[in-house]
């Protein structure tokens, strides 16, 4: 199952709105048509956000759009994964905009199967281990970066228990990571967000491993709550894990200068088409936060495990 493939001169995507109830398609025929399936999360994930940006580069290309104009209008569909902007402009440098892209998507796959290989070396058997979000299949173009090391570990035969955090408001955790470990009979639970906390405390967490947007000097951007759960991980000793691919690593930058994507106040407002609030409640819904390096164990990347800048 891939998140995304290049078929027919389109761009063909999971809707990742549409699961865990139902796994349907969308197809992208215009530049503009990857522009709103990135905006509206459609696809969505650090590194399935950048491929699928180079194939809209791609299609623009192909609909005779001037490619640094299409870059421009790419890049502001989504403010806070690094791979878009790097994704977008390595199409930019290259000559071949269709060879380019499926380079990428190849590079992907690889690099995550050797995410999952170093990652796993962490992974002792019988652990439990909770996730954040989505940082799996579905965040990438297969396999995974988080939940990667965690299929690694699985199919190296550890016996491991993942727990899932729902991830609110969008849920990634509770409707994308959940179906994913289901699917592969890896044993999984799901918990409240505001439960991660007292499982640390009670020891049932061996390990935390999540994935990132966006890795620079002084830490790491990744899905909102994950710096609440990093900072529990400290509290009880628990080893947190950053799982990325080099292509979300920003060396030149401050991690503290990133612009912090901010999304529709209704995504807070409603729990699917049931709103939990009274109308018109003023909402805060930034999409991510920042993890400081003191919080966090080690970053694993396809060339092993680094500290963390
Ligand atoms: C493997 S990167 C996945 C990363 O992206 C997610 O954000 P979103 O679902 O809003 O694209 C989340 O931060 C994941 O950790």
């Amino acid at each position: 199952m891939k998140t995304l493939e290049w078929e027919n001169n389109k761009l063909k995507l999971i809707d990742q709105t549409k699961l865990p109830d139902e796994l349907t398609y969308v197809y992208c025929n215009t530049y503009q048509d990857v522009i709103q399936a990135i905006k509206n999360m459609t696809v969505r994930g650090a590194p399935a956000i950048g491929v699928a940006a180079a194939f809209g580069m791609v299609l623009a290309d192909k609909e005779g759009v001037d490619l640094e104009i299409a870059a421009k209008e790419i890049k502001a569909s989504r403010p806070t994964a690094i791979n878009l902007f790097w994704a977008v402009n390595r199409v930019l440098k290259s000559d071949n905009p269709l060879t380019e892209a499926i380079q990428m998507y190849n590079e992907d796959i690889e690099t995550n199967l050797n995410i999952g290989k170093y990652g796993s070396e962490i992974i002792d058997d019988g652990d439990t281990i909770l996730t954040h979000c989505n940082a799996g299949a579905l965040a990438c173009v297969d396999y995974g970066t988080a939940l990667g090391v965690i299929r690694s570990a699985h199919n190296q035969g550890k016996k491991i228990d993942v727990i899932c955090d729902e991830t609110r408001p969008r849920g990634q955790g509770a409707r994308l990571s959940v179906w994913e470990m289901q699917e592969e009979n890896i044993p999984v639970k799901l918990i409240p967000d505001v439960a991660s906390g007292y499982l640390m405390s009670q020891k049932m967490i061996d390990k935390v491993v999540i994935g990132a947007d966006r890795i620079a000097n002084g830490g790491v951007i990744n899905k909102i709550g994950s710096l609440m759960v990093a900072l529990a991980a400290k509290r009880f000793n628990v080893p947190f894990y950053v799982a990325a691919p080099l292509s979300t690593f920003d060396k030149e930058a401050n991690i503290f200068d990133t612009t912090i994507e901010e999304r529709d106040g209704d995504e807070v407002r409603y729990y699917g088409k049931c709103r939990i609030c009274p109308k018109g409640t003023e909402v805060i819904n930034p999409a991510f936060d920042i993890i400081p390096s003191d919080l966090i164990t080690g970053i694993i990347t396809e060339e092993g495990i680094i500290k963390p800048l």
